[in-house]
């Protein structure tokens, strides 16, 4: 019966879609092709398993939910767990800090593909593929300054780290027979005035050049940017520009979270503009509350924006969709869902947008006619193509996984002390 009224809801959005231009089919086969790459800390709350530290380098997980995984094997259940309510095949990023240790202490310095064998394995068996984090926070290195620190010793322990988990992303991606898309992002910066702006940039930039010294064929390079963090308020070492300029030169892929810049400024905006400059970009769906708050990801003006620019600069080969937000204070596979399909579904309004009829109208000058069009296309019933989209993908429909979701708290996390 449910099936039924599904097949009927989508038969007349088809139709109406079809009257301006839209082919519903279409859009589901494309987003049908669009893999998330889900961020495993979301998980634990960007804890890791290498110590019992704090997190530092100006994040913060904030709330305190029971349930959180506390190893690689609660990580991966639960991983597992929020993919099954995933409409569609996705990747999962992971931080160095997740390697396969074995309760052994591995520093930075010393880590290699031998750690990430096991994940490796996994992902393959569970048909998922991998993207990988170097991790400069949460270590006695870490400080204020990590790849920008005018201590050569320190300045050469991260370098070598980062080299060497672009070495682990080579292999991830050739295992994998798909490039691995490996992020930088450091969190060096300043509390408080510094008169050595330059000075630290400098060394930034040197950093990067001796990291990616090394051409691979099975990863790609990107660099993300952040306003500041917490702590670091006054200067950020890899600000937007210093990225943006670094990228372009070096021809890397710029990363952009959505929570990284400031709170007026559209990120969507930006990608039609970089995309002419850089060969890719990679996002980290995020959404800020006031600050780079990481708080779960919803079907917001800022995420159907970003999909929107995505889709309308004709650039789903050159954009790789990854999550970044890490909400403690609800369920942590209910956030990873409510993230990921709060993305899909954007994606699947900015593939059903009627995006020929809405040009014409541009190039024609019927300026009224357009910002019709487009308050209407809000209200075009995209909803019963996602329920169809849900329902070929086998995934539950609507909030059907709201008290799946909730059984597994009560047989799985919440027994976790
Ligand atoms: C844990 C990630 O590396 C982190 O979220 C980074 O991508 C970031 O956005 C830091 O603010
Ligand atoms: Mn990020």
């Amino acid at each position: 019966m449910k099936e039924e009224l599904i097949t009927k809801a989508y038969e007349i959005a088809k139709e109406r879609y079809a009257a301006v231009g839209v082919d519903v089919d279409k859009a589901m086969d494309t987003l049908q092709n669009i893999s998330l790459s889900l961020h495993c800390w979301q998980a634990d709350d960007v804890a890791g398993f290498e110590s019992n530290g704090s997190l530092t380098g100006g994040i913060q997980a904030t709330g305190n939910y029971p349930g959180k995984a506390r190893n690689i094997d609660e990580v991966r259940q639960d991983v597992l767990k929020a993919a099954s309510y995933l409409p569609g095949t996705h990747r999962l990023n992971l931080h160095e800090i997740y390697g396969d240790f074995q309760g052994k202490f591995v520093d930075r310095d010393q880590v290699d593909a031998s750690y990430f064998e096991s994940w490796i394995q996994w992902a393959a068996e569970n048909n998922m593929k991998l993207d990988f984090n170097s991790t400069s926070f949460s270590h006695p290195k870490s400080g204020n300054l990590s790849l920008a620190n005018p201590d050569k010793a320190i300045r050469d322990f991260w370098v070598e780290h980062t080299i060497r988990c672009r070495a682990i992303a080579e292999e991830m991606g050739k295992r994998q027979n798909d490039p691995c898309i490996m992020n930088v992002w450091v969190h060096d910066g300043s509390k408080d005035i510094t008169v050595n702006r330059m000075q630290y940039r400098e060394l930034l930039k040197d950093s990067l050049d001796r990291i990616f010294a090394t051409e691979y064929k099975n990863m790609k390079d990107c660099i993300e940017s952040k306003v500041f963090g917490i702590g670091l308020e006054s200067y950020t070492v890899g600000s937007n520009d210093f990225y943006i300029g670094y990228g372009v030169n070096r021809q890397k892929m710029i990363t952009l979270d959505m929570g990284h810049f400031h709170p007026t400024e559209s990120v969507a905006d930006k990608l039609s503009s970089l995309l002419l400059y850089v060969p890719e970009i990679m996002l980290h769906v995020s959404r800020p509350v006031r600050w780079d708050s990481d708080h779960v990801t919803i079907m917001n003006d800022e995420t159907l924006d970003l999909c929107q620019e995505i889709v309308r600069c004709n650039a789903l080969d050159r954009v790789h969709i990854g999550l970044d937000f890490f909400d403690a204070s609800i369920n942590r596979i209910g956030a990873y869902v409510i993230g990921a399909r709060a993305t899909q579904k954007s994606m699947l309004r900015a593939l059903l947008e009627p995006i020929a009829k809405l040009r014409e109208y541009e190039a024609n000058n019927q300026l009224f006619e357009r910002l019709a069009l487009l308050e209407e296309a809000k209200v075009l019933p995209w909803n019963a193509v996602w329920d169809m989209f849900c329902l070929k993908n086998n995934v539950p429909v609507g909030e059907e996984y709201i008290a799946d979701i909730e059984k597994y708290e009560a047989d799985v996390t919440s027994k976790r002390c």
